[in-house]
């Protein structure tokens, strides 16, 4: 096994895929805005006490709202296209449900590269738990999943996740600073494989593994 990863700047372009690609320059500062509020109206509907007058006159408001922005939809894919210094592009999909920029049910778990891989800093408010007061182990493999394949993207080496091995360690917990780290160990023909940890305070909660298989670009 050895870790042969293709410049970065080979990375496959969506395009190519016949996905939708935005720019930064698509996406109003407003957008981000309310992303940010509706994440926030989730975990108060997640949560509220309020009384039946004050729930009837909300809920008729979000659906006011939701007709409203239904009006003009995006299409599913699109991906948005992120300028690197070094004149390449990154590319992420701008709903994904971990990560997405335009998604207000992601923790949002923002990326970015180190020297070996990915980390990724994350709090998840109430609306991820699972057990009382704890996060949903579904969704810490979802977190994994996700800086595994960044990790394998940032090597040059787009692909879809064939196999997934998560390790509980110990409980990970809410409203609570997490660290995420993900680093490629080794390929094999299109299998790349990768690693990755959840940390609370520099405890690993939770660790997985990979088996990322790397996408052909059509044609
Ligand atoms: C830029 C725009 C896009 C941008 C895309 C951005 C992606 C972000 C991804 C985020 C992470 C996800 O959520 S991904 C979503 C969840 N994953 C999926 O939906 C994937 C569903 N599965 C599949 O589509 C398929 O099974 C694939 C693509 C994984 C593999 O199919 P394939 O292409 O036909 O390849 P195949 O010949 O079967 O296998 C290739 C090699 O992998 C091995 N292999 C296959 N499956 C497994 C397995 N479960 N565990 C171990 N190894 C496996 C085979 O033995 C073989 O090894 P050898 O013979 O060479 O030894």
């Amino acid at each position: 096994m050895s870790v042969d990863a293709a410049p970065v700047s080979e990375l496959p372009d969506p395009r190519d895929f016949g996905l939708p690609v935005v720019t930064e320059d698509d996406l109003p500062d407003e957008l981000g805005t309310l992303v940010a509020r509706v994440h926030d109206l989730v975990d108060a509907v997640a949560h509220t006490e309020a009384g039946s007058a004050e729930l009837a006159q909300a809920s008729a408001t979000v659906h006011e709202l939701t007709e409203r922005l239904n009006v003009k939809r995006r299409d599913i894919g699109a991906m948005l296209e992120r300028p690197r210094s070094d004149g390449g592009a990154d590319y992420e999909t701008l709903t994904n449900v971990v990560s997405g920029r335009s998604n207000p049910a992601a923790p949002p778990l923002v990326l970015e590269h180190t020297d070996d891989g990915v980390r990724a800093r994350v709090t998840l408010n109430g609306t991820y738990q699972g057990p009382p007061g704890l996060a949903h182990g579904g969704w810490v493999a979802a977190m994994l999943d996700q800086v595994l394949g960044s990790a394998s993207a940032a090597a040059g080496m787009v692909g879809l996740t064939a196999n997934l091995d998560v390790n509980y360690r110990n409980p990970t917990p809410l409203n609570a600073p997490l660290e995420l780290t993900a680093r490629v160990t080794g390929t094999e023909r299109r299998k790349v494989f990768v690693s990755a940890e959840i940390r609370h305070n520099g405890e690993v909660t939770a660790e997985g593994t990979a088996v990322m298989v790397r996408l052909d670009v059509p044609g």
